[in-house]
């Protein structure tokens, strides 16, 4: 195992009715802003059940954060705070609101422009408003990580920061509140989560027992909770399992000691940037394509999971290399989700796009060795054309 540090100080409140114990997680002298997305959190009475717990604490809302959000957008939100002097943000959404969230609370102090927060990847955040959430989308993890992903419209760029000053102080994990979601979103979850595990796991052996087995039954809890919650949309233990495998996906607990692989993240951003795909459906095109590249590169690994996740146990190793390679990508077009660029409608000037746009990024050596060059991101594109 590898050496590590872990460090998660967000405190989770789990469950139905969690939402009313906001009180008790801020003093009474807080003075907070409510950041929220679309419609969805006032149709759905998440809005409202929030404002009763904040009770007569001084509080004032920001809504229209966008999925994927924007630099442009929250700096309005930052503008607001300094302006009424607000000391608490709470935000109540999925990844898009929780990670807009963190980058305001970095950026209301910072000094300079907030944008070298994101080229500085973090490390220009010295201070941070704090922060908490309530998470209506399981997916991303952002509820118990201290990672944000922030778009700027003008540039077209998608960067990703992190810094531990933004881990939320407490979220609030209520399974009902993701009842309002559409399934396309629920499902988004869990190939997000899917992929997150994946990209903690699907590397080389450095005997992380704990780690491994952590993974593999987040991964077969996933890939049981997919057909099942499209079945039975209002299972409430469908719905906490998947919210609580989101959470335990990206929180740190699983990525410790282990090398990692964020190739098919980096990738996935580009594509969202240019063209606007959902984060979780990026994902879905490229990481298929991605173990028929790196083969070699994860061949142990490649056949634990094939073992352990997928019963794989018959054939050559190549045959069960193969075959766990396409109960991946039937797990996603199963789902609905497709696992090819052309569903999409990109082609070989997308790709050329694509690579650039990694290259603008300096995202040239990629991968747990570092040996992702744009060579081989090129080749993991064409793979899922
Ligand atoms: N911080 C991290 O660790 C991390 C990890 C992965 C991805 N991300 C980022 O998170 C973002 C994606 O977040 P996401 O997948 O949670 O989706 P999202 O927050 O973008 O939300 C997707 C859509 O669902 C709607 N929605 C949310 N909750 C709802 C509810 N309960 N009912 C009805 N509609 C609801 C939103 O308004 C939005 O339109 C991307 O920008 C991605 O890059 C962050």
């Amino acid at each position: 195992m590898q050496n590590f540090e872990f460090y998660n100080p967000t405190r989770v409140l789990f469950g139905k009715g969690m939402i009313a114990r906001l009180d008790e997680q801020l003093s009474p002298e807080a003075r907070v802003l409510v950041l929220y997305g679309g419609s969805s959190a006032e149709r759905s009475g998440t809005l409202n059940e929030v404002r009763a717990a904040l009770g007569n604490r001084t509080f004032r809302e920001f809504g229209g954060i966008e999925a994927n959000p924007t630099y442009e957008t929250l700096m309005k939100a930052v503008a607001m705070v300094r302006a009424e002097n607000l000391d608490f943000l709470l935000a109540v959404g999925g990844g898009s609101v929780m990670d807009g969230t963190k980058f305001v609370a970095a950026a209301v102090p910072y000094e300079g422009e907030p944008w070298d927060i994101l080229v500085s990847k973090g490390e220009a955040a010295k201070t941070a408003l704090p922060l908490g959430t309530v998470v209506t989308l399981p997916a991303t993890g952002s509820e118990m990580n201290c990672l944000s992903v922030i778009s700027r419209q003008s540039t077209g760029d998608k960067l990703l920061f992190s810094n531990p000053l933004v881990y939320p102080r407490f979220s609030v994990l209520d399974p009902m509140r993701t009842m309002s979601l559409p399934m396309k979103q629920v499902i988004n979850g869990v190939v997000d989560s899917f992929v997150h595990v994946m990209e903690q796991y699907m590397t080389y052996p450095v005997d992380g027992m704990a780690q491994d087995r952590f993974s593999e039954g987040l991964l077969s809890s996933l890939v049981e909770i997919g057909p099942r919650i499209i079945a039975t949309p209002d299972d409430y233990d469908l719905r906490s399992n998947l919210m609580w495998v989101a959470t335990l996906a990206l929180n740190g607990l699983i990525g410790a000691g282990v090398p990692h692989d964020w190739t098919t993240h980096m990738i996935g951003h580009e594509i969202t940037a240019k063209y606007h795909i959902d984060h979780a459906r990026t994902l879905a095109m490229v990481f298929p394509a991605l173990l028929k590249v790196r083969r070699a590169e994860k061949r142990a690994k490649l056949l634990q999971y094939a073992a352990r996740v997928w019963n794989l146990t018959e054939g050559t190793e190549d045959e069960r290399i193969d075959a766990v390679i396409r109960k991946t990508e039937e797990f996603f077009e199963n789902l609905g989700v497709p696992t090819r660029l052309s569903a999409y409608d990109i082609g070989a000037e997308g790709i050329n796009d694509l690579v650039r746009q990694l290259e603008d990024h300096g995202m040239t050596h990629l991968g747990e060795n570092g040996d992702v060059t744009l060579d081989v991101s090129r080749r993991i594109l064409e793979a899922a054309a």
